[in-house]
């Protein structure tokens, strides 16, 4: 197994409205494959570390590898392709343009990344769907689709470059209960049939104990 995330020696500040040492002397790596959370208190730091593991923000001490690639010395052309190849985000709130297509949602990183034609893209998003039991869906519009229909797009939509990885931010947190099972269970699917590696901050100790590993954040630290 190869590590898709390597971080060393992580320290991070907020320098406002006072200083707040918010992640200390944070190492972890994750291996190609596993599907691990993190899991903690509220304020324990769970998102700031994923922002700073994925890539969406760059200020801290230390280093973040991705793929080998330290994130710092990047810029910021090499990193939107970085993170247009290699990285998948799923939110909480999705972030789908709501008068679009699922179809088109899905397509919208490839088109950005601007390796394939457009029928390649469309044949791919359509796989994609697929997987996610929702390619009868393809055609309708975002605001037209249920929450548990519109998370599924959104992780189709992360699936689409196929990434070495996928960031989640509690992909679970907004949807019924019924929902989130069908969500989780595909996540996981992924990693055991697809061998995607997957990073998922969640508070629902139901998924998180499913996970292959546990991250533990206390106090901007992960508990030993
Ligand atoms: N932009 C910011 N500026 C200052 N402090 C921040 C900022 N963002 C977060 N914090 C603080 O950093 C700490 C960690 O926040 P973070 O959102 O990472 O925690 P979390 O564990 O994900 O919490 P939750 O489970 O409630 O989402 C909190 O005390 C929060 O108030």
């Amino acid at each position: 197994m190869s590590n898709v995330v390597e971080a060393i020696d992580v320290n991070k500040y907020f320098r406002e409205p006072v200083e707040f040492h918010v992640l200390k002397d944070i190492n972890l790596t994750i291996e190609s494959g596993e599907f691990v959370s993190i899991i903690g208190p509220s304020g324990s730091g769970k998102s700031t570390l994923l922002y700073v593991l994925s890539s969406l923000d760059r200020d801290y001490e230390g280093s973040v590898h991705i793929d080998g690639t330290e994130l710092k010395t990047l810029t910021n052309h090499k990193l939107s392709t970085l993170r247009n190849k290699s990285i998948g985000f799923i939110f909480q709130f999705h972030y789908l343009l709501s008068d679009f297509t699922a179809l088109d949602n899905v397509m919208l990183p490839g088109l950005k990344l601007g390796e394939l034609s457009h029928e390649e893209l469309e044949e791919k998003a359509m796989e994609k769907l697929d997987l996610l039991g929702i390619a009868d869906q393809a055609g309708k519009k975002i605001n037209l689709m249920s929450g548990g229909q519109q998370q599924r797009v959104s992780v189709a939509r992360a699936l689409i470059n196929e990434p070495r990885i996928i960031f989640c931010d509690e992909p679970t947190g907004n949807l019924d209960s019924e929902n989130a099972s069908i969500v989780f269970d595909m996540l996981k699917k992924l990693t055991r049939s697809f061998d995607q590696t997957i990073l998922m901050v969640t508070h629902d100790d139901t998924y998180s104990s499913k996970t292959d590993r546990q991250i533990r954040m206390l106090d901007g630290r992960i508990e030993k």
